[in-house]
């Protein structure tokens, strides 16, 4: 139901097709595991189809390895009126033990649309307690920089011809 689940956690294991030349798992495919886990956590909070439209502060911290338990973690910590940011981390470890690592961590902004494409309203989250308080301000910080970033990246989008 909209507006009830703003936290879900995806959870495999790396297999080798994930794994790059240097036997760690593409950075690619967790970038891919990244996007599944934000769309799912959106479109449960919206209950709507939701698309990306920003991702960005991505980190990887360590390697995942083939075999590892990888568990994605994506959370809702600011809507807007059709927008939800969601943080994501990304732990990994071996399934025998319990113990994972971090190994990324990054926010993507999804929105909702309607049938036709265009952006559709999305319930509000509210913060309630300190840490969620904290994690909200700092999207609305992060949105804030990310407008002074916007600017600079205009040099960088040359019109098409
Ligand atoms: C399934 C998939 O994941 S598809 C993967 C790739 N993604 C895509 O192809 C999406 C391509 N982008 C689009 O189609 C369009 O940008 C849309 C439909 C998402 C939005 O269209 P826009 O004309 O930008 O709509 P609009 O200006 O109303 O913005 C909608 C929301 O997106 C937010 N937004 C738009 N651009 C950005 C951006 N660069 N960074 C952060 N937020 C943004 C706006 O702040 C707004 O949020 P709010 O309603 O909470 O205030």
């Amino acid at each position: 139901m909209a507006g009830k689940d703003r936290a879900l956690t995806l959870r495999f294991l790396a297999e080798p097709a994930d794994v790059n030349f240097g036997g760690k798992v593409h950075g690619g495919a967790v970038m891919k595991w990244i996007d599944l886990a934000a769309y799912a956590c959106a479109a449960g909070w919206s209950g709507k189809y939701c698309i990306t439209v920003y991702a960005g502060g991505i980190r990887f911290v360590q390697p995942i390895h083939v075999g590892n338990i990888v568990e994605v973690n994506a959370k809702v910590i600011y809507t807007g009126t059709t927008s939800m940011h969601v943080a994501l981390d990304v732990r990994a470890g071996d399934p025998k033990d319990s113990e994972r690592h971090l190994t990324t961590h990054c926010i993507v902004i999804m929105v909702a649309v309607d049938d036709g494409g265009k952006p559709s309203e999305v319930p509000e989250w509210i913060p309630v307690d300190g840490e969620d308080i904290k994690l909200r301000d700092s999207a609305l910080r992060l949105m804030d920089m990310r407008k002074r970033i916007g600017a600079e990246m205009e040099a960088h989008v040359k019109p098409a011809g």
